[in-house]
């Protein structure tokens, strides 16, 4: 079964709401390509601005981060139904990032994916290694543990749907790439692991993207692997180059 690429930009905290317009509309003609689903994740405060500027166009906006409650004293906090009432579909969860600045931990992160799919929201569940356990030679079983924890009480139903970011904490804004035969062997450990948790039609189904310097040069080649379903771009998203990520062939 042929999986829909699913392309995304992650700006992380750049863009003011005036930007984020202006960057959408620059990028707009560049990304067309409606074999791809292409998602720019945004800061919050960009959600309902970008959002507008992208109608009518193949672009849909997601949220870089969600949290696990409904409503109530947690300030600071966006709420899925938030996220929701504003149109967005895609939210990108457990990002190492998250993790190192901001104290998330894998069953904050299961949280946050139980939630997302009450709400129909998408997670983009976000994995990956340290340099120092590529190095111990320990990164997949770390992964498949990030994985099996992550998938906590989620059904195969709302699995098939989900996306998975493999991002090696060393290739993330380094402009060090794991080759893509590094990625691949990932990706395709991450998708085995779905298929043990799961079974072989929801690890069919998912999509499992890989993310760390993916730049214009490299994006190809990734992206041709087989259990690479895409990519989920830092810096390369926040200018043209993400026109020629998207139109990768
Ligand atoms: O963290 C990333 C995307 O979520 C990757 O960032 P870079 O593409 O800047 O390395």
């Amino acid at each position: 079964m042929a999986r829909k690429k699913i392309i995304a930009g992650n700006w992380k905290m750049n863009k003011t709401p005036s930007e984020a317009v202006a960057l959408v509309k620059e990028l707009t003609p560049l990304v067309a390509n409606d074999d791809v689903d292409v998602v720019f994740c945004v800061p919050a405060i960009d959600i309902i601005p970008a959002m507008e500027a992208a109608k009518g166009t193949n672009i849909q906006i997601g949220a870089e981060n969600m949290y696990f409650e409904e409503s109530g004293a947690y300030t600071g906090e966006i709420s899925p139904a938030m996220l929701t009432d504003a149109g967005v579909k895609y939210v990108v969860l457990g990002h190492s990032e998250r993790r190192e600045y901001f104290a998330e931990t894998d069953e904050t992160v299961n949280k946050k994916v139980l939630k997302a799919f009450e709400h129909g929201i998408t997670p983009i569940i976000c994995c990956g290694e340290t340099l120092t356990q590529r190095k111990q030679g320990i990164y997949i079983d770390w992964i498949r543990m990030q994985i099996k924890i992550a998938f906590q009480n989620v059904t195969a139903d709302q699995a098939k749907t989900a996306v998975i970011a493999y991002e090696p904490i060393w290739a993330i804004g380094t402009g060090e790439t794991a080759t893509s035969d590094q990625a691949e062997e990932v990706c395709a450990a991450i998708r085995n692991c779905i298929k043990e948790v799961y079974d072989e039609a929801t690890a069919e189904a998912i999509r499992i993207q890989y993310g760390g310097s993916v730049n214009a040069g490299n994006a190809a080649e990734l992206f041709a692997k087989p259990d690479i379903d895409g990519g989920l771009v830092g810096g390369a998203s926040l200018k043209a180059d993400f026109g020629k990520i998207v139109n990768y062939k």
